[in-house]
């Protein structure tokens, strides 16, 4: 399955200290949030869980493997990647860009099969941008074109989520409708971990928390145990109302 176990890892942040080491692991069935102020390292830590850069110590492992041992074919089979910066090597369309999502489980000259289109039609229509499948998506609208990475990762359906702010540049419904699918993901026994500035989002739909503090200290558990005012208002250095709505905390920055 896609336990993710992050054995004392210590992400190599440049030109910052060590912090302390994380010892967790991501279990399938729960979204964990990852939150921290700019620079914390959130997105150099999603990239260490994904194998793309090496860890300062300790190891990530992969449902009872080291990363380093899976070769690149099954680490794409298994782990699904949203990420902030894209290129767009060639022009391609959306439902081209979505069928990438079908290759790491095709032999390397393989077409891809009527049920992987297929596949790739059903996301496109869960993220609710089917009607551009013939669109080249250099020219789709930022919030569109995040709809299409997720959609393409959706296509790949791994076992593991691994998203950096998937919630960027869509609009109030699509962010909802975003985590409603990665919730979705979760239930359906997939492990999911992003990266959030949103802290009512983190609130509402994570199960975990990781905060990640500047200096490299960091702190997690169980999201209900980590939304305490106090630590988030030290986390971003920034003070905070807080309410209950639905017995769920909001948070809203004061001055
Ligand atoms: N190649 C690099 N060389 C030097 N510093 C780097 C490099 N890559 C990242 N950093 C620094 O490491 C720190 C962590 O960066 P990272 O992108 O992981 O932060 P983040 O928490 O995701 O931030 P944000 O919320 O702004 O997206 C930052 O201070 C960044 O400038």
């Amino acid at each position: 399955m896609g336990r993710l176990a992050l054995n004392d890892l210590i992400v190599d942040v440049p030109g910052r200290g060590s912090g302390r080491p994380l010892a967790l692991a991501i279990e399938p069935g729960q979204i964990w949030g990852v939150l921290g102020p700019n620079g914390a390292g959130k997105t150099t830590l999603l990239h260490t869980l994904a194998g793309l850069r090496a860890p300062r110590a300790g190891q990530v492992q992969l449902a009872g493997r080291p990363l380093g041992d899976l070769g690149r074919r099954e680490v794409a089979r298994r782990l699904g990647l949203v990420f902030q910066e894209r290129s767009d090597g060639f022009p391609a369309t959306v439902l081209e860009t979505a069928l990438i999502g079908r290759h790491p489980h095709l032999s390397p000259w393989q077409m891809e099969r009527d049920d992987d289109i297929a596949l790739a039609r059903d996301a496109l229509a869960r993220l609710d941008v089917a009607h551009l499948e013939q669109r080249l998506v250099g020219t789709l609208s930022g919030g569109e074109r995040q709809r299409v990475a997720i959609a393409t990762v959706l296509t790949q359906a791994p076992q593991l989520w691994l998203a950096d702010e998937p919630t960027n540049h869509l609009d109030l419904h699509h962010q909802t409708s975003v985590m409603a699918l990665l919730a979705e993901q979760a239930c359906s026994g997939r492990a999911v971990v992003l990266c959030l500035h949103d802290l009512n989002l983190a609130a509402q739909w994570c199960s975990h928390l990781l905060l990640l503090y500047p200096g490299g200290e960091a702190c997690w558990g169980p999201a209900r145990q980590m939304l305490v005012p106090a630590a988030l208002e030290r986390l971003y250095g920034q003070p905070l109302s807080t309410a209950m709505i639905d017995g769920i905390p909001v948070f809203v920055p004061t001055r």
